[in-house]
């Protein structure tokens, strides 16, 4: 495995939306994963998520960015059919939020520091574990479980409790498991907190073979590398997505050298932005 993080370009599907996602399950025609068009997340007088659209499409690695409190948690909640949105439309793996929010989340991988794996399973405990949960049969759990301890490394700490591992080591684990069930997508939300940036290069490697073979990633960063890794990036300013782009053109629109200082334009002066 090599140490830099590359990748070929690739075919984002378009941004139209094209069609009514309507209140019932849709047959996604835009070859999109997700679809959110004016979604809208209303506590009391207070707009969290502010009827933000975008699309992201097969295969792409999208990074949805934004200071704490700017609202990124509650947009992904909606997507991954956990909170109703008060307004607007979206669809994720093709399934509406509104009327499939059950599918969306049989249809979906997530991994998160809050969300992860037992500590004190092994392992290969936690992939039989998670493999269940995810409807896998024994037999695939079995086979698919030997092939992960093989791909990561893990054959000589498979029946080792997770919370003796290194931190870098759970996270590709929990990244692994968290797409067992091949799902079209996956969100990922602050999956490499408090490892060193080799070690979440590393994980990005793995995350750009996934993508290569189809898989969509949805994942939210602190880590300003991690952003210039992603096709594209979102950022979200009070509960509105305030610039969406590649990285590269987001840098040209704004007249930035890095994302950091992108992030620093757009998401400190925010009234919710704290961080
Ligand atoms: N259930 C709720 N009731 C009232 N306000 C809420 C609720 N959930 C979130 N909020 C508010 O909505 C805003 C956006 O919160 P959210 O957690 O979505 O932000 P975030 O961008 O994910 O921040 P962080 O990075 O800290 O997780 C915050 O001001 C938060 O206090």
């Amino acid at each position: 495995m090599t140490e830099s993080v590359t990748r070929g370009p690739i075919t984002v599907g378009g941004n139209d939306i094209g069609h009514d996602i309507g209140n019932d399950v849709v047959k996604d025609v835009t070859g999109n994963v997700i679809n959110a068009e004016g979604l809208t997340k209303v506590f009391g007088e207070f707009r969290a998520v502010d009827a933000i659209s975008f699309s992201v499409g097969g295969g792409e690695v999208f990074g949805f960015l934004g200071a704490n409190g700017a609202g990124k948690t509650t947009a992904i909640k909606m997507l991954t059919g956990l909170l109703a949105p008060s307004s607007g439309n979206a669809s994720v793996a093709g399934f509406d939020v509104y009327t499939g929010a059950e599918d969306i989340k049989r249809n979906i991988g997530y991994m998160s520091q809050r969300f992860s794996l037992y500590d004190d399973l092994t392992p290969l405990e936690n992939i039989r574990f998670f493999g269940g949960i995810y409807g896998l049969h024994r037999k695939e759990i079995k086979e698919k479980g030997r092939a992960l301890i093989d791909t990561l490394g893990l054959a000589s700490v498979a029946d080792v409790r997770l919370k003796a591992l290194p931190l870098g080591w759970k996270q590709k684990l929990a990244f692994s498991v968290a797409v067992m069930h091949e799902p079209r997508i996956v969100f990922l939300d602050e999956p490499t907190g408090g490892v060193d940036p080799l070690t979440r290069r590393r994980f990005w490697e793995m995350i750009y073979e996934s993508a290569e073979r189809g898989l969509t990633v949805f994942v939210t960063t602190h880590y300003m590398d991690e952003a210039e890794y992603c096709d594209r990036v979102s950022i979200m300013v009070d509960g509105r997505i305030a610039a969406l782009d590649t990285p590269l053109e987001l840098q040209r629109q704004f007249g930035v050298e890095s994302m950091d200082e992108l992030f620093i334009r757009l998401a400190r002066p925010a009234k919710g932005g704290a961080s």
